[in-house]
C-alpha cells in the first residue's frame, strides 16, 4: 500500500486524480468519512484549478482519435468497461455503501448492475443512431451526430456511481472525451470506475476524473472555454452558479435537478397499492431527486390511509446499510442531518404534526417522518428536504388535486395512485413533471426522456436524447444529381 491508497473492506481504492491516463496527487487532500460511523476513510486529493486545466488539455488531446474512433470500436470499449463493472460488481457495491451510507443489497441487486446497464445501453443505441434519411423534392436528408469535445460532469453522492454513468456512458458513446468530478461526499467509486475503464482499454485521456470540492475544482471545470458540454446533476442553487459560468462560454447545460414531487391518492385507488408507493418513498433515506415527497390523498380515505401508512413505516429497519434487513440507511453527512432537522423542527414550530418521527436517531440516522397540518404555502411543502421526511395533504376535488400537485417551483415527476383510467389521463396531461407514474413508482428505462421542468431541470437526457445533447448534430443534404463523373 501507498499514501495514494486506501482500503475499504479489502478493496483498495486510489484517492488520486486520474488525467491523461495516470494517477496524479494534489499538494492538499480533503477527509472522506463514511456515514456509516463517522469513520474516516482517508485522505483524497483536493483538485485545484491546476488539476481542471490539466484534465480538459488531457480531455482536448484525446478527443479527435477518440472521435475518429468507429463507433463500432467504441461500443466494444464501453461493452468491455461494463464487463468490467459486473466483474467487480461487489467491490463497487461495498465501496459505494461504505462511502455514502446506501443499502448494500441495493447496490448489489439494483444499482450496479444499472452501472453495467448505462455502457451497454448507449453503446447499443449509438449504434442504431442515423438511420432516418428523408427526402425533400428528390434530395436526401442525412443526420449524423458529430461528437461535441471535451464534456465536463459533475455529479452528486446520492447514487454516485449510478448517476455519474449514466452521463459517462452517452458521452463517451458519442465520441467525446469526459472530465468527471464526482461529489466530494463520495468520490471512491469514481476512482474505481478509472481503473476499471482503463483495463477495458479505453484510451488515456478519454476518461478523466477529479476529486475536489465542486467551489473549487468544479468551479475551474465549469468555467474552462474548451469544455463543450457540461452535464450536472445536483442542487438548483448550484446549477445557478453553474449555468451562469456556461454562459460566460456559452458552453450548452444538462441540469438535473431537485424535485418536490407529489404522491396524489384518489379515493378510487387500491389503497394497499397507494400505501405501498407512499412508504418507498424512504428509500435511500429519502435521498432521491424523484421522491414523491408531498403526499395528496382524498379527504374521504385519509383517516385509512394514515393508519394503514402508519402500521407499514412502523416495518421499516432503519440501521447498518451493509446489513441485508436493514430498509432505511444513514443520511450521507452531518451537515445534510442538521439541514433536514432544521427543516422539520421550523415545520412543527410552524404548527405542523409528526405523525411518525420527526426527530434524529443516533449517528446520521434520520426517523422516517410523516408530517401533517401543514400549509401549502409552508417551507416544508415547497423545499426539497433531501431526507426521510413527507407531508401529508389532503384534497376534495380533482382540480384542487391538481392545483396543489402543481403548486411548486419545481416539476420532475408525480405520482398518482387510482382506480380510474379516465382520471388518470385527465390529471397526467395537466400536470407539470418530467415523468408521471401512474399505479407504480421508480420504473426507469434508458429509452425515456429523463429530466425535469421548472427549477427541476433543463433538458432530457436518456435514449437519443442523451446523444442529442452529448453531440452537434448535422444534417447532410445531398441533391439527386449532385454528381460529376470525374472517370
Ligand atoms: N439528484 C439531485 O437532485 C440532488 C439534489 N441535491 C440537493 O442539493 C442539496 C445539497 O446537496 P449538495 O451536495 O450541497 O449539492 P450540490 O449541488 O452542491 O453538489 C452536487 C455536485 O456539484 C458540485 N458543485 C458544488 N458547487 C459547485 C460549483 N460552484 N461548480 C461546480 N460544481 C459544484 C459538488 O462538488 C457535487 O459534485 C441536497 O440537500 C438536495 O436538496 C443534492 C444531490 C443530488
Ligand atoms: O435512478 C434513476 O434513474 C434516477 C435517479 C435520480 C436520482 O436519484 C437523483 O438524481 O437523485
Amino acid at each position: 500500500m501507498t499514501d495514494h491508497t486506501l482500503t475499504v473492506a479489502g478493496v483498495a481504492v486510489d484517492t488520486r486524480h486520474w488525467i491523461g491516463g495516470e494517477r496524479v496527487a494534489s499538494a492538499e487532500t480533503f477527509t472522506d468519512l463514511s456515514p456509516i460511523d463517522g469513520s474516516t476513510l482517508g485522505e483524497i486529493s483536493r483538485g485545484t484549478a491546476t488539476e481542471a486545466a490539466a484534465a480538459v488539455v488531457a480531455a482536448k488531446a484525446a478527443f479527435p482519435g477518440w472521435a475518429a474512433t468507429p463507433a463500432a470500436e467504441r461500443a466494444r470499449i464501453l461493452h468491455a468497461v461494463a464487463d468490467g463493472v459486473e466483474k467487480r460488481l461487489e467491490d463497487l457495491a461495498i465501496v459505494e455503501t461504505t462511502d455514502n451510507g446506501a443499502l448494500l443489497r441495493s447496490h448489489r441487486r439494483g444499482v450496479m448492475p444499472r452501472v453495467a446497464h448505462n455502457f451497454r445501453f448507449f453503446a447499443d443505441w449509438l449504434l442504431r443512431l442515423g438511420h432516418d434519411d428523408f427526402d425533400t423534392r428528390g434530395h436526401t436528408n442525412h443526420v449524423s451526430w458529430d461528437p461535441a469535445g471535451p464534456c465536463v460532469l459533475i455529479t452528486p453522492w446520492n447514487a454516485p456511481l449510478m448517476l455519474a454513468t449514466w452521463k459517462v456512458a452517452p458521452a463517451l458513446a458519442a465520441g467525446n472525451t469526459v472530465v468527471l468530478k464526482p461529489a466530494e461526499w463520495s468520490p471512491l467509486t469514481a476512482s474505481l470506475l478509472a481503473d476499471i475503464a482503463a483495463e477495458a482499454g479505453l484510451p488515456a485521456g478519454v476518461l478523466n476524473i477529479v476529486q475536489g470540492y465542486g467551489a473549487e475544482v468544479g468551479s475551474a471545470l465549469v468555467s474552462h472555454p474548451d469544455v463543450r458540454r457540461i452535464s450536472f446533476t445536483g442542487s438548483v442553487p448550484t446549477a445557478k452558479h453553474i449555468a451562469a459560468s456556461a454562459a460566460a462560454n456559452l458552453t450548452p447545460v444538462s441540469l438535473e435537478l431537485g424535485g418536490k414531487s407529489p404522491l396524489l391518492v384518489f379515493a378510487d385507488a387500491d389503497l394497499d397499492l397507494a400505501v405501498d408507493l407512499a412508504v418507498e418513498q424512504y428509500d435511500n433515506a429519502g435521498q432521491v431527486c424523484l421522491a414523491a415527497t408531498r403526499i395528496l390523498v382524498e379527504e374521504s380515505v385519509a383517516e385509512e390511509f394514515t393508519s394503514r401508512f402508519t402500521e407499514k413505516a412502523a416495518l421499516l429497519r432503519q440501521g447498518d446499510p451493509r446489513d441485508e434487513s436493514t430498509d432505511i440507511g444513514p443520511g450521507i453527512h452531518a451537515r445534510q442531518l442538521e439541514k433536514i432537522d432544521g427543516f422539520v423542527q421550523r415545520a412543527v414550530a410552524a404548527g405542523a404534526r409528526a405523525v411518525i418521527g420527526g426527530h434524529r436517531g443516533d449517528g446520521l440516522y434520520y426517523a422516517p417522518t410523516l408530517l401533517t397540518d401543514v400549509a401549502q404555502d409552508s417551507e416544508i411543502v415547497q423545499e426539497e428536504v433531501f431526507g426521510p421526511v413527507l407531508t401529508l395533504q389532503t384534497f376534495t376535488s380533482e382540480e384542487e388535486a391538481v392545483r396543489l400537485a402543481n403548486d411548486t417551483r419545481f416539476g420532475l415527476a408525480a405520482t398518482l395512485a387510482t382506480g380510474d383510467r379516465e382520471r388518470a389521463a385527465r390529471v397526467t396531461a395537466q400536470l407539470v413533471a418530467g415523468t408521471v407514474w401512474v399505479n407504480c413508482f421508480f420504473v426507469r428505462d434508458l429509452q425515456a426522456p429523463f429530466g425535469g421542468s421548472r427549477h427541476s431541470g433543463v433538458g432530457r437526457e436518456g435514449g437519443t436524447w442523451s446523444f442529442d445533447f452529448y453531440c452537434d448534430l448535422k444534417n447532410t443534404v445531398t441533391a439527386p444529381k449532385g454528381w460529376r463523373d470525374h472517370g
